[in-house]
Protein backbone atom coordinates (compact mmCIF):
# COMPACT_ATOMS: atom_id res chain seq x y z
CA UNK A 1 0.00 0.00 0.00
CA UNK A 2 1.41 3.45 -0.57
CA UNK A 3 1.00 5.88 2.05
CA UNK A 4 -0.03 9.52 1.48
CA UNK A 5 2.11 11.75 3.41
CA UNK A 6 0.70 15.43 3.59
CA UNK A 7 3.17 18.35 3.27
CA UNK A 8 2.01 20.84 5.47
CA UNK A 9 4.86 23.38 4.16
CA UNK A 10 1.69 25.68 2.43
CA UNK A 11 -0.25 26.43 5.53
CA UNK A 12 2.90 27.58 7.28
CA UNK A 13 2.78 30.02 4.27
CA UNK A 14 -0.30 31.59 4.77
CA UNK A 15 0.11 31.14 8.74
CA UNK A 16 3.38 33.19 8.59
CA UNK A 17 1.92 35.92 6.39
CA UNK A 18 -0.14 38.02 9.14
CA UNK A 19 2.47 37.42 12.01
CA UNK A 20 -0.46 35.40 13.89
CA UNK A 21 -1.29 31.83 14.28
CA UNK A 22 -4.11 31.55 11.79
CA UNK A 23 -4.20 29.20 9.98
CA UNK A 24 -3.19 27.07 13.11
CA UNK A 25 -0.32 24.85 11.60
CA UNK A 26 -0.40 22.34 14.35
CA UNK A 27 -4.17 21.64 14.14
CA UNK A 28 -4.04 21.43 10.71
CA UNK A 29 -1.25 18.32 11.19
CA UNK A 30 -3.67 16.76 13.67
CA UNK A 31 -6.53 16.99 11.00
CA UNK A 32 -5.13 16.10 8.38
CA UNK A 33 -4.54 12.75 10.09
CA UNK A 34 -7.80 12.79 11.41
CA UNK A 35 -9.27 13.36 7.16
CA UNK A 36 -7.05 10.24 6.58
CA UNK A 37 -3.24 11.39 5.82
CA UNK A 38 -0.76 8.63 6.34
CA UNK A 39 1.69 10.34 7.31
CA UNK A 40 2.56 14.47 7.94
CA UNK A 41 5.79 15.81 6.06
CA UNK A 42 7.37 19.30 6.46
CA UNK A 43 10.30 21.28 5.18
CA UNK A 44 11.88 23.49 7.41
CA UNK A 45 14.03 25.64 5.74
CA UNK A 46 17.32 28.15 6.91
CA UNK A 47 15.01 30.97 6.59
CA UNK A 48 11.86 29.62 8.09
CA UNK A 49 9.65 31.31 5.01
CA UNK A 50 6.60 28.37 6.14
CA UNK A 51 7.46 25.87 8.88
CA UNK A 52 9.37 26.72 11.72
CA UNK A 53 12.00 25.05 13.74
CA UNK A 54 8.83 25.38 16.50
CA UNK A 55 6.38 23.82 13.98
CA UNK A 56 8.50 20.33 13.87
CA UNK A 57 8.94 20.15 17.48
CA UNK A 58 5.24 20.63 18.62
CA UNK A 59 3.72 18.43 15.77
CA UNK A 60 6.26 15.19 16.83
CA UNK A 61 4.92 15.73 19.88
CA UNK A 62 1.06 15.62 18.44
CA UNK A 63 0.38 13.10 15.80
CA UNK A 64 1.05 9.46 15.48
CA UNK A 65 1.06 8.99 11.94
CA UNK A 66 4.14 8.90 10.52
CA UNK A 67 6.63 11.69 10.83
CA UNK A 68 8.98 13.10 7.57
CA UNK A 69 11.15 16.16 7.87
CA UNK A 70 12.62 17.24 4.38
CA UNK A 71 15.81 19.36 4.35
CA UNK A 72 19.42 20.53 3.86
CA UNK A 73 21.84 18.03 5.81
CA UNK A 74 24.50 20.56 5.08
CA UNK A 75 22.82 23.26 7.47
CA UNK A 76 23.63 22.02 11.24
CA UNK A 77 20.79 23.46 12.42
CA UNK A 78 18.79 20.90 11.01
CA UNK A 79 21.00 18.06 11.25
CA UNK A 80 20.46 19.24 15.12
CA UNK A 81 16.73 19.55 15.00
CA UNK A 82 16.31 16.21 13.32
CA UNK A 83 18.69 14.67 16.10
CA UNK A 84 16.45 15.99 18.88
CA UNK A 85 12.98 15.29 17.88
CA UNK A 86 13.63 12.08 15.99
CA UNK A 87 11.26 11.68 13.73
CA UNK A 88 10.70 8.52 12.02
CA UNK A 89 12.18 9.70 8.67
CA UNK A 90 14.13 12.24 7.38
CA UNK A 91 14.59 13.03 3.77
CA UNK A 92 18.07 14.43 2.73
CA UNK A 93 17.70 17.66 0.12
CA UNK A 94 20.48 19.22 -1.26
CA UNK A 95 18.59 22.54 -1.64
CA UNK A 96 20.96 25.64 -1.54
CA UNK A 97 19.45 28.61 0.31
CA UNK A 98 18.11 31.03 -1.79
CA UNK A 99 16.41 27.89 -4.06
CA UNK A 100 12.11 28.99 -4.39
CA UNK A 101 11.72 25.33 -3.88
CA UNK A 102 13.64 21.97 -4.28
CA UNK A 103 14.55 21.69 -7.62
CA UNK A 104 17.30 18.72 -7.85
CA UNK A 105 18.15 15.80 -6.34
CA UNK A 106 21.61 14.36 -4.82
CA UNK A 107 24.73 13.81 -7.03
CA UNK A 108 24.96 10.56 -4.80
CA UNK A 109 28.32 9.86 -6.48
CA UNK A 110 29.77 12.93 -6.37
CA UNK A 111 28.69 12.90 -2.33
CA UNK A 112 29.28 9.74 -1.90
CA UNK A 113 31.66 9.96 1.31
CA UNK A 114 30.19 12.60 2.97
CA UNK A 115 26.45 10.98 2.31
CA UNK A 116 27.52 7.55 4.51
CA UNK A 117 28.98 9.51 7.22
CA UNK A 118 25.52 11.86 7.62
CA UNK A 119 23.00 9.07 6.89
CA UNK A 120 24.92 7.20 9.70
CA UNK A 121 24.02 9.81 12.12
CA UNK A 122 20.28 9.81 11.74
CA UNK A 123 20.14 6.00 11.59
CA UNK A 124 22.21 5.73 14.64
CA UNK A 125 19.55 7.68 16.14
CA UNK A 126 17.01 5.32 14.60
CA UNK A 127 15.49 7.73 11.77
CA UNK A 128 14.68 6.24 8.99
CA UNK A 129 16.74 7.87 5.78
CA UNK A 130 15.42 8.87 2.41
CA UNK A 131 18.05 10.84 -0.09
CA UNK A 132 16.07 13.20 -2.62
CA UNK A 133 17.43 11.86 -5.73
CA UNK A 134 16.49 12.77 -9.59
CA UNK A 135 15.21 9.39 -11.80
CA UNK A 136 18.70 8.31 -12.85
CA UNK A 137 19.83 4.90 -12.00
CA UNK A 138 23.28 5.39 -11.26
CA UNK A 139 21.95 7.88 -8.54
CA UNK A 140 19.45 5.35 -7.34
CA UNK A 141 22.61 2.85 -7.33
CA UNK A 142 25.38 5.25 -5.65
CA UNK A 143 22.04 6.01 -2.95
CA UNK A 144 22.09 2.58 -1.85
CA UNK A 145 25.70 2.15 -1.38
CA UNK A 146 25.45 5.41 1.22
CA UNK A 147 23.52 3.02 3.54
CA UNK A 148 20.25 4.95 3.30
CA UNK A 149 17.03 3.36 4.03
CA UNK A 150 14.81 4.83 0.65
CA UNK A 151 15.14 6.92 -1.89
CA UNK A 152 12.27 9.49 -2.73
CA UNK A 153 11.70 9.98 -6.59
CA UNK A 154 12.06 13.83 -7.59
CA UNK A 155 8.68 14.09 -9.57
CA UNK A 156 8.77 17.42 -11.07
CA UNK A 157 9.79 16.26 -14.66
CA UNK A 158 6.87 13.28 -14.72
CA UNK A 159 4.82 16.47 -13.62
CA UNK A 160 5.49 18.98 -16.22
CA UNK A 161 5.62 16.30 -19.22
CA UNK A 162 2.75 14.21 -17.87
CA UNK A 163 0.14 15.99 -20.33
CA UNK A 164 2.24 15.96 -23.32
CA UNK A 165 3.47 12.26 -23.19
CA UNK A 166 2.47 10.97 -20.08
CA UNK A 167 4.31 7.49 -21.09
CA UNK A 168 7.50 9.29 -22.08
CA UNK A 169 7.37 10.94 -18.99
CA UNK A 170 6.99 7.89 -16.63
CA UNK A 171 9.80 6.12 -18.58
CA UNK A 172 12.32 7.40 -16.54
CA UNK A 173 10.97 6.56 -13.06
CA UNK A 174 10.10 3.31 -13.96
CA UNK A 175 13.67 2.58 -14.66
CA UNK A 176 14.89 4.55 -11.09
CA UNK A 177 11.83 2.64 -9.54
CA UNK A 178 13.39 -1.23 -10.56
CA UNK A 179 16.84 -0.37 -10.29
CA UNK A 180 15.66 1.02 -6.40
CA UNK A 181 13.83 -2.29 -5.84
CA UNK A 182 16.93 -4.52 -7.42
CA UNK A 183 18.83 -2.99 -4.36
CA UNK A 184 16.69 -3.32 -1.55
CA UNK A 185 15.89 0.39 -1.58
CA UNK A 186 12.69 1.99 -0.32
CA UNK A 187 10.56 4.02 -2.48
CA UNK A 188 9.21 7.10 -1.74
CA UNK A 189 7.91 9.88 -4.32
CA UNK A 190 7.04 13.91 -4.68
CA UNK A 191 7.02 17.09 -5.43
CA UNK A 192 3.99 18.56 -8.18
CA UNK A 193 2.14 15.06 -8.02
CA UNK A 194 -1.56 16.25 -8.12
CA UNK A 195 -5.07 14.36 -8.70
CA UNK A 196 -4.41 14.69 -12.70
CA UNK A 197 -1.02 12.80 -12.40
CA UNK A 198 -0.62 10.75 -9.18
CA UNK A 199 -3.31 7.74 -10.21
CA UNK A 200 -0.91 7.06 -13.29
CA UNK A 201 1.98 7.31 -11.51
CA UNK A 202 0.97 4.80 -8.90
CA UNK A 203 -0.68 2.38 -11.73
CA UNK A 204 2.45 2.24 -13.18
CA UNK A 205 4.89 1.78 -10.02
CA UNK A 206 2.66 0.15 -7.31
CA UNK A 207 5.23 -0.98 -5.31
CA UNK A 208 5.61 2.63 -3.92
CA UNK A 209 6.01 2.99 -0.35
CA UNK A 210 4.96 6.69 -0.14
CA UNK A 211 4.03 9.55 -1.85
CA UNK A 212 4.79 13.21 -0.10
CA UNK A 213 2.41 15.99 -1.76
CA UNK A 214 1.85 19.50 -0.44
CA UNK A 215 1.81 22.38 -2.90
CA UNK A 216 -1.05 20.83 -5.36
CA UNK A 217 -2.85 19.34 -2.28
CA UNK A 218 -3.53 22.40 -0.11
CA UNK A 219 -4.51 24.60 -3.21
CA UNK A 220 -7.37 21.99 -4.32
CA UNK A 221 -8.08 21.97 -0.59
CA UNK A 222 -9.13 25.87 -1.02
CA UNK A 223 -11.58 24.88 -3.27
CA UNK A 224 -12.61 21.09 -2.64
CA UNK A 225 -12.29 21.10 1.45
CA UNK A 226 -9.35 19.54 3.35
CA UNK A 227 -11.03 16.29 4.47
CA UNK A 228 -12.55 15.98 0.91
CA UNK A 229 -9.00 16.67 -0.77
CA UNK A 230 -7.14 13.93 1.09
CA UNK A 231 -9.73 11.82 0.83
CA UNK A 232 -9.55 12.39 -2.87
CA UNK A 233 -5.65 11.95 -3.00
CA UNK A 234 -6.23 8.35 -1.39
CA UNK A 235 -8.45 7.43 -3.41
CA UNK A 236 -6.24 7.77 -6.20
CA UNK A 237 -3.68 5.53 -4.60
CA UNK A 238 -5.95 2.90 -3.78
CA UNK A 239 -7.64 2.60 -6.84
CA UNK A 240 -10.89 3.21 -8.42
CA UNK A 241 -13.39 1.35 -6.18
CA UNK A 242 -11.59 1.07 -2.86
CA UNK A 243 -13.52 3.14 -0.15
CA UNK A 244 -9.98 4.38 1.83
CA UNK A 245 -10.70 4.72 5.83
CA UNK A 246 -9.09 7.68 7.53
CA UNK A 247 -6.21 6.95 9.12
C1 LIG B 1 11.63 18.17 -1.47
C2 LIG B 1 10.43 18.61 -2.21
O1 LIG B 1 10.33 18.46 -3.39
C3 LIG B 1 9.34 19.19 -1.48
O2 LIG B 1 9.07 18.32 -0.48
C4 LIG B 1 9.66 20.46 -0.79
O3 LIG B 1 9.31 20.33 0.54
C5 LIG B 1 8.86 21.59 -1.33
O4 LIG B 1 9.31 22.70 -0.62
P1 LIG B 1 8.43 24.05 -0.63
O5 LIG B 1 7.09 23.69 -0.02
O6 LIG B 1 9.25 25.00 0.16
O7 LIG B 1 8.27 24.41 -2.09
N1 LIG C 1 8.75 15.62 -1.06
C1 LIG C 1 7.70 16.27 -1.80
C2 LIG C 1 6.80 17.00 -0.87
O1 LIG C 1 6.87 16.82 0.34
C3 LIG C 1 5.80 17.93 -1.40
O2 LIG C 1 6.15 18.47 -2.64
P1 LIG C 1 4.99 19.35 -3.33
O3 LIG C 1 3.79 18.45 -3.46
O4 LIG C 1 4.73 20.51 -2.43
O5 LIG C 1 5.56 19.74 -4.67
Amino acid sequence: MTKLSVNINKIAVLRNSRGGNNPDVLAAAIDSQRFGAQGITVHPRPDERHIRYSDVREIRRNIQVEFNVEGNCQEQKFVDLVLEVQPHQVTLVPDSAGQITSNHGWDTIKNQDYLKEIVAVFKQKGIRVSLFVDPVEEMVAAAATTGADRVELYTEAYASGFMENRTKAIAPYIAAAEKARSLGLGLNAGHDLDLSNLKFFKDNIPYLDEVSIGHALICDALYLGLENTIQMYRRRLAGPAAIVNPA
